[in-house]
């Protein structure tokens, strides 16, 4: 047993003093130019079956850069990612991202109909056109997806339809990790309840582990089993959803987010 590896032999994801810079981007993903800095230090976390995860911290903590090496969209810079108890590096990753996948911040279409994108995913993965359609009829019902939105591209939609139409694409394939990065940004109460729903039902069906970088921390109380807390690149708190002081926690993210607003006023 791995001397961090403190709750279980086994566990689905394991991280073991993970570090990520800026140097670790590939060139077309880099933002900006500037000297390598680093964005995540020293991360250690394991995951297990059966839980949905929060993962809170101030803007600009780290919290897509986790979601993107937990997905190997960037490689750390040094430490190990696991998925069930193998290297990451020892896996393909086509492979992995059949297992783990990301539904990125940004809710974008590609150019496709909703109807397209929904079933995209699963089209990937080798569905014949009659599964596709079946596909798109359960889930456009368990997403209470309208059929005038069917043939809409992205032009066609409000901001909040296409952020629901990029989860829906996300949850058809019924990963067995499925990572959600900021999925309410645009979503009403209406629809954040019915997020919610549809994720208990996804754990109870397929999907065996769920994490959720969001700043709707209201919202991540009602779903999560536990919440992992980054500031400014570093694990601070991992706890149980129960335990955690809702109010002093929020109070601790705004005074954060505020004294990252005034380093940058
Ligand atoms: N592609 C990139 N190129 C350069 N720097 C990056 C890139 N992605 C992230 N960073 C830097 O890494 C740090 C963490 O960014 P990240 O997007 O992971 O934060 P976050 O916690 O998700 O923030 P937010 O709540 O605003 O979405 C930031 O300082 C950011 O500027």
């Amino acid at each position: 047993m791995r001397e961090w590896c403190v709750k279980s032999e086994w566990m689905m994801i394991g991280l073991e003093q993970v570090g990520l810079t800026t140097a670790d981007f590939k060139p077309v993903q880099l933002r900006s130019k500037s000297i390598s800095r680093p964005i995540l230090q020293d991360i250690s976390l394991q995951f297990d079956d059966q839980q949905i995860v929060g993962i809170v911290g101030a803007t600009g903590a780290g919290k897509t850069s986790l979601l993107k090496l937990l997905n190997r969209l960037v490689d750390p810079s040094h430490g190990q990612l696991y998925w069930q108890d193998q290297p990451y590096s020892q896996i393909p990753v086509s492979q992995l991202r059949k297992q783990i996948l990301l539904v990125p911040q940004e809710p974008k279409l590609l150019d496709m109909t909703v109807a397209a994108a929904i079933v995209y995913g699963l089209k990937l993965r080798g569905q014949s056109e009659s599964q596709l359609q079946t596909a798109l009829s359960q889930w456009s019902e368990r997403l209470q997806i309208p059929p005038d939105w069917l043939t809409k591209s992205e032009a066609g939609l409000s901001l909040g339809q296409r952020q629901w139409v990029t989860i829906a694409r996300g949850v058809a394939c019924e990963p067995t990790v499925l990572l959600l990065d900021e999925p309410t940004a645009h979503l009403d109460q209406d629809y954040t309840e019915r997020l919610k729903n549809v994720l208990q039902r996804l754990m109870s069906r397929s999907t065996r582990l769920i994490m959720i970088a969001s700043h709707d921390w209201q919202w991540l109380e009602k779903v999560c089993d536990r919440v992992v807390y980054l500031q400014a690149g570093r694990l601070t708190h991992d706890h149980a959803v129960q335990d955690i002081d809702w109010a002093a926690l929020g109070q601790e993210l705004q005074a954060e987010s505020k004294a990252i607003a005034d380093e940058w006023a």
